[in-house]
């Protein structure tokens, strides 16, 4: 378990503590994280239990994401963050983001990485669990430098579910969840920004050697099939 003993805001702050030599005062999040060592905001150093194990999942809209997300949570016990699901919370309390939240994915477009990672850094703060699951993030370049500068971590794992289009289409189609965004011009533009935006993420990943592409045509389970064995072999290694 990533057990927290201080927001992780409190480590960006460059102010140091008059109590601490430099060096320990001004450990960041991405030394707090990667070190397993954390600074409360009194400046006390307490060792955490572990650095967390982040997994991002990506692919187009459609793919099966969410669905195979609620899979992998029932059986490695991740916490599941939806990007999406974090941004359409925003819309739903009426937050100061919630009208702009709302243009641009009824548009199909991308929100500011800064209101996404700080939806993310948010619920990463807050739990208990070590394990999570990004989905539907980073969905640019842009989204990807963002988390890292941020969070300061770079994922462990990247799940992409690579689907064709025509599936994707009618996937969401029939998806009949009331989605602004699930109608055909909508889901254009989303494939279109998938393809422009999204799929350099992919091959970065792909060249830092992190990437697992799943076959995501098929049933739910079948696809599950494939996943498993990639959680399987990092648990043996924990
Ligand atoms: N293997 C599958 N075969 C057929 N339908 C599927 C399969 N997996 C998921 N679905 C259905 O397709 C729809 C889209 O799935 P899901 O919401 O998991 O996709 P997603 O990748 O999270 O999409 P989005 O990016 O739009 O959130 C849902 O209605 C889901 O029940
Ligand atoms: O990192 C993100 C994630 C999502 N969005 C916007 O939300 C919609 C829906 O996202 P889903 O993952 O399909 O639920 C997406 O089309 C974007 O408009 C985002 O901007 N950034
Ligand atoms: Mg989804």
């Amino acid at each position: 378990m990533w057990r927290r003993v201080a927001s992780l805001s409190s480590f960006f702050s460059s102010s140091s503590s008059s109590f601490l030599p430099q060096t320990a005062s001004r450990l960041n999040a991405w030394e707090s994280l990667t070190t397993g060592i954390a600074q409360q905001a009194n400046g006390v150093i307490v060792p955490k239990e572990k650095t967390p194990f982040i997994t991002f999942v990506l692919g187009g809209p459609g793919s099966g994401k969410g669905t195979q997300c609620i899979k992998i949570v029932e059986t490695f016990g991740f916490t599941h963050l939806s990007a999406g699901d974090l941004l359409r919370r925003e819309i739903a309390s009426n937050s100061a983001d919630g009208a702009m939240i709302l243009n641009t994915i009824k548009e199909g477009k991308i929100v500011p990485s800064q209101v996404t990672v700080k939806l993310i850094q948010k619920e990463m703060e807050s739990s208990d669990n070590n394990k999570f699951l990004i989905d539907g993030f980073p969905r640019t370049e842009e989204n990807r430098v963002s988390f890292e500068r941020i969070i300061g971590v770079e994922p462990n794992v990247v799940l992409f579910f690579d689907c064709p289009e025509e599936e994707m289409v009618k996937r969401v189609l029939n998806r009949n969840q009331g989605r602004v965004d699930d109608n055909l011009e909508t889901i254009k533009t989303r494939l279109k920004v998938f393809e422009a935006l999204s799929l350099p993420v992919i091959n970065y990943y792909s060249q830092r050697g992190k990437l697992y592409t799943i076959k995501a045509v098929g049933a739910e389970d079948e696809i599950f099939e494939q996943v498993r064995p990639i959680f399987t072999a990092t648990e043996a290694v924990a």
